[in-house]
């Protein structure tokens, strides 16, 4: 079981996230990103890698993909909000959609 974010951890975590693009959803304890890429195989392409990482953390996100946009909400759904592991995989999208 992964514990919930709270105070300054909180703020530490969420706050690079939030300066690159991630924003906290209103209805619920969660971040959303949308990604958009030069084409669909750019964009699948980086969907496979983000999955074999999100595998690897037993972390999923929900997304979807139409062409080259991919709609990313991080939650952790064992935590009902969010945990360390949402900043770890946020980061490492991050990462990969810079290098795509
Ligand atoms: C049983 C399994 O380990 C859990 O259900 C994992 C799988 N992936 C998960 N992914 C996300 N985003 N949240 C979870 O709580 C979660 N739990």
């Amino acid at each position: 079981m992964t514990d919930k974010l709270t105070g300054s951890d909180r703020d530490d975590a969420l706050a690079p996230l939030l300066a690159n693009g991630w924003t906290v959803q209103d209805d619920r304890d969660a971040i959303h990103k949308e990604f958009v890429f030069k084409n669909f195989v750019q964009a699948f392409g980086w969907m496979t890698q983000a999955a074999i990482h999100a595998e690897k953390l037993n972390h999923h996100p929900e997304w979807s993909n139409v062409y080259k946009t991919v709609q990313v909400t991080l939650t952790t759904h064992d935590a009902d909000g969010l945990s360390p592991l949402d900043a770890k995989l946020a980061k490492i999208m991050d990462d990969l959609a810079r290098t795509a």
